[in-house]
């Protein structure tokens, strides 16, 4: 530990290379070894060979194998935020050694708020556009740019870019006028960046200009001679190639103040106008960028080393006094030498202003020890490329970051009066960190194996948990969550007791719902849905509540699919969705039995099936071709089908209750609507009256509601995915496009029906359930005339018009007044103005004067009477559904890859 004096100059927060100090002193026998070893014969083979035949092309080339050493902390932060894929960002982690949590961010963040402040809006700018057309080249273009950097970078990305997906037939075509399409039109395809990412010639491109962008940031920072700010690099040991420069031009380094390598050398007088060095190299650079090349790769750890023998020769080398005096010296030996391992351990930031002042007064010149006591209020300016962003006063640590990271310094920190730094060197700090660390993480795993829900976790889990775990403490009444508010944690409770309250619709009140105790956790639902916090968590104990905090990223890698934590706080009605389901938990593929075939989708059949044993029911089996989906890139689709049904607990959604797999198939067992399809039943009727347009627009309203409340766009309403059951009330079926969105954003998938989709999605700008009303609009219009509004006789024609928009339709007279007014209000060519979607959400839609008198709280309840009952005899009646010959195809080729193994 040293203690230095800057009186009024340029605080570089790294550590000096002063020759007065023993770490100076180190810091010089290693330039000097540096530059007078002879390189042994058999070094490093391929520097060698660089080196002897151009030694300025071999410090280039070392240069920038430091870059991916010397990341900045906002470069990991932007990486990580930009990036969506785990697998880059742990790799960055892991290659600068650290794993900042999340939290520790937003700490940081709130410590250092003007400095994150501009990252946090260029990466929220960039967030927004990932899923759009540039965002996407962004996200290509910075990956490949990483990649240029040394970063190490998943290799999949690329194909993450989503491409369009190929066109499956449905039904034969004379029976259908619109087909679910996945494919954009090709005049859209030119504008979509999912074309663009799968044109070989396009992605070509945007890699050479992110190449030719990140080339010259390369050469940047080259000319960033960044060594003198990482002199603990040189504590490894010294060189075995011979250095590029003829080591007479540096037969002893520059002390700090001679030397013309500074960065950011602002130069300040207490009291003066500052004036700014500029950045120069001299000769001493490129040796000491070969040194600090030479070091990096010789940074086997000290623990190595420290098994050598000592010997008298390398006592010799040993250039300090101090160093050796503390005994706690390391060996100089052949191999190189290290820094002393310092004895006293003291964190910067405890210690008294006083005693610090006294320490100084021993080391530090008698005429400034009166100044500097006077003064008692040392400061420093922080600014960064210029740009003041802080003052620091008082007990403030200052250069942790680059300490941490592993990166350059973040800022230049200037004195701007006298002050009295504590500087901790590198290896120290680190130990400190490293043992503190390490009973943190035993106490921390600890503590997780008592608590229940983690019982069953590996313990290397636990162990990863505890390493990015981070505590916090609360006090009585303070809201550790607040509903409504946006939330990236989860918080298991360490000590004390905290009050579950939620904030009831309409009245400021919030109603108890629960306490919480030791071991139990909060904060998953924020973090599995949409962002929002769906409750208050207050703290309620007298003493305070302490929790520990994981963040997102830790929480969707080793805890989201703990059953436990996905259903401890079940609403009421997924509570009651999961008691269904497990009535089918028993019930094998082997156990259904085939009636008779009910339909055909764009995968397989869906079969009629009844349980052997059990005649008084019948389910509809979705039979899907495994290979299918995959040859249609259609997997995460299915996966998200799966998932929104299984769990959706609507009576105007289909139920899912199980699924299946084999090597052929993929398996949905559903609920089975035995009234046919409302297509089936407008194509024998022509078109429907409008009260019962009105109702089967209702139950779709109803369905969508549930739907969009949860941020869930459907994306493929027509009739033919309107089922309805023995009553004659319609429920929604086919959620292959259904997805769940995150608040506020919006999604670029080309997907639905030509005749249904909505202008945003042919233009690719991105949509969200807005395009949903649109739908809506279309459906109304179809099941009053037999015709959607926007047809042409192929899907090129069907988008032409429906960029036309819907004045350009002509209303047939049977359309009433106030039915043509809603579906003008839905099919807005502006997303934003569709009814629904405005401020008073879907219930401006409920209370459209088309619904005038419509009792929605009947259909709510079923006690509304249906306007057509399906005639349905029995339970495996199936006359009100087409024929359907067997499949022509036969049986589809195996496919175990795996890819479905959470189906
Ligand atoms: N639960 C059910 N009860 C009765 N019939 C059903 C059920 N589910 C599906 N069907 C019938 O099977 C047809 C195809 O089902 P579904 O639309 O789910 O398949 P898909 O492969 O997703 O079709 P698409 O290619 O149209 O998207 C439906 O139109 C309907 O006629
Ligand atoms: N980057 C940055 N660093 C700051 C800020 N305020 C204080 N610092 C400190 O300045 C130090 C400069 O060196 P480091 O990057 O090691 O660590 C940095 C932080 O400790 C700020 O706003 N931005
Ligand atoms: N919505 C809801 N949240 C609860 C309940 N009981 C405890 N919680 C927790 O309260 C937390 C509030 O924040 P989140 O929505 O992230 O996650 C929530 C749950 O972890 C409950 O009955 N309903």
């Amino acid at each position: 530990m040293k203690i230095k004096h800057y009186p009024g100059k340029a605080v570089d927060a790294s550590l000096s290379l002063e020759g007065t100090s023993a770490m100076g002193a180190l810091y010089e026998a290693n330039w000097l070894r540096a530059a007078n070893q002879t390189p042994p014969s058999t070094g490093n083979s391929k520097l060698s060979r660089q080196n002897s035949s151009a030694g300025s092309g071999f410090l280039i080339e070392g240069i920038s194998a430091l870059s991916k050493y010397q990341m900045t902390l906002e470069n990991i932060r932007q990486l990580e935020q930009q990036s969506r894929d785990k697998h880059i960002v742990s790799t960055i982690k892991e290659l600068n050694g650290y794993r900042p949590s999340a939290l520790q961010h937003h700490q940081q963040q709130q410590m250092h708020n003007g400095w994150v402040a501009e990252d946090q809006e260029q990466i929220d700018e960039i967030e927004e556009e990932i899923e759009s057309a540039e965002g996407k080249e962004k996200l290509v273009s910075l990956q490949e740019s990483a990649a240029v950097n040394h970063y190490v970078l998943d290799p999949t990305e690329r194909q993450r870019v989503p491409r369009p997906r190929q066109q499956f037939s449905v039904k034969p075509p004379s029976l259908r006028r619109s087909q679910t399409m996945s494919q954009p039109p090709s005049y859209a395809t030119l504008r979509s960046p999912h074309v663009t990412s799968n044109k070989p010639q396009n992605l070509s491109n945007s890699s050479s200009s992110a190449y030719s962008t990140f080339s010259s940031a390369a050469e940047d920072s080259q000319d960033q001679v960044v060594i003198c700010q990482q002199p603990q690099r040189l504590m490894a040991p010294p060189p075995r190639e011979p250095p590029p420069e003829p080591p007479k031009r540096v037969s002893k380094p520059l002390s700090r103040s001679q030397t013309s390598v500074q960065r950011y050398a602002t130069i300040r007088m207490p009291n003066q106008v500052n004036s700014r060095v500029a950045r120069t190299r001299d000769s001493t650079a490129s040796l000491r960028r070969h040194s600090l090349e030479q070091a990096i790769k010789g940074l086997k750890l000290e623990e190595e080393k420290d098994t050598h023998p000592k010997s008298p020769v390398n006592e010799q080398r040993q250039i300090s006094p101090a160093a050796s005096s503390n005994g706690s010296s390391k060996d100089l030996n052949g191999e190189g030498f290290c820094i002393p391992r310092p004895r006293l351990i003291v964190p910067v930031h405890t210690y008294a202003r006083r005693r610090r002042t006294g320490n100084l007064k021993e080391q530090s010149s008698g005429g400034q020890d009166e100044e500097a006591e006077k003064d008692d209020d040392g400061r420093v300016e922080v600014s960064r490329e210029g740009k003041y962003l802080s003052t620091l006063s008082g007990a403030k640590v200052l250069g942790e970051l680059a300490i941490l990271y592993n990166c350059q310094r973040t800022a230049t920190i200037t004195a701007i009066t006298e002050c009295n730094l504590w500087a901790i060197e590198r290896q120290c700090f680190q130990t400190i960190m490293m043992r503190t660390g390490l009973i943190r993480q035993a106490e921390y795993s600890d503590f997780l194996k008592s608590v229940p829900i983690f019982k069953d976790l590996a313990d290397d889990t636990l162990i990863k948990i505890s390493d990015v775990l981070e505590e916090t403490h609360y006090q009585r009444g303070d809201y550790i969550v607040r509903q409504g508010a946006r939330g990236d944690t989860f918080f298991i409770i360490s000590k004390g007791k905290v009050r579950v309250t939620i904030k009831q619709q309409d009245t400021q009140e919030e109603k108890f719902i629960r306490m919480l105790g030791k071991g139990d956790f909060f904060g998953e639902k924020a973090l599995q849905g949409d962002d929002l916090r769906t409750a208050n968590i207050i703290c309620e104990s007298a003493d305070g509540v302490s929790c520990l905090v994981i963040d997102r990223e830790t929480f969707n890698q080793l805890i989201s699919n703990l059953d436990e934590i996905k259903h401890r706080y079940d609403d009421e009605g997924a509570m009651e969705r999961r008691k269904i389901n497990e009535e089918f938990r028993d019930i094998n593929l082997t156990d259904l039995r085939v009636i008779a075939t009910l339909g055909v989708g764009g995968f397989g059949r869906v079969e009629l099936v009844q349980t052997n044993g059990d005649g008084s029911r019948s389910f509809a089996l979705k039979q899907m071709k495994k290979s299918q989906i995959v040859e249609t890139r259609q997997q995460q689709h299915i996966m998200s089908e799966k998932e929104i049904m299984g769990e959706a607990n609507c009576q105007f959604i289909v139920k899912l209750f199980k699924t299946f797999k084999d090597k052929k198939y993929l398996y949905m067992l559903m609920e089975s609507c035995l009234g046919g399809e409302l297509w089936t039943i407008l194509r024998d009727k022509g078109n429907f009256d409008d009260s019962t347009t009105r109702f089967y627009t209702a139950c779709v309203v109803e369905a969508f509601d549930y739907l969009h409340s949860r941020n869930i766009i459907y994306r493929d309403l027509k009739p033919e995915n309107l089922l309805l059951n023995e009553r004659g009330y319609v429920k929604l079926v086919d959620f292959g496009f259904a997805k769940k969105l995150q608040t506020g954003r919006k999604t670029w998938t080309f997907c639905g029906t030509p005749e249904y989709v909505a202008p945003e999605v042919i233009l690719n700008r991105g949509h969200d359930i807005s395009a949903d009303y649109w739908s809506l609009g279309v459906l109304m219009f179809e099941l009053l005339t037999g015709t959607p509004p926007f047809t042409g006789s192929d899907p090129m024609r069907t988008y032409n018009i429906i960029l036309k928009g819907i004045d350009a339709i002509e209303f047939p007279r049977n359309i009433t007044r106030n039915a043509s007014n809603l579906i003008k209000k839905l099919c807005r060519d502006n997303p934003a103005e569709r009814l629904g979607y405005q401020r008073g959400g879907i219930s401006e839609i409920q209370k459209h004067k088309w619904f005038d008198g419509f009792y929605w709280w009947g259909l709510q309840n079923c006690t509304l009477e249906p306007p057509i009952k399906p005639a349905v005899k029995s339970v495996v009646d199936t006359t009100n559904f087409d024929d359907y010959p067997p499949d022509p195809e036969g049986p589809p080729p195996d496919d175990v890859t795996g890819w479905d193994k959470d189906f």
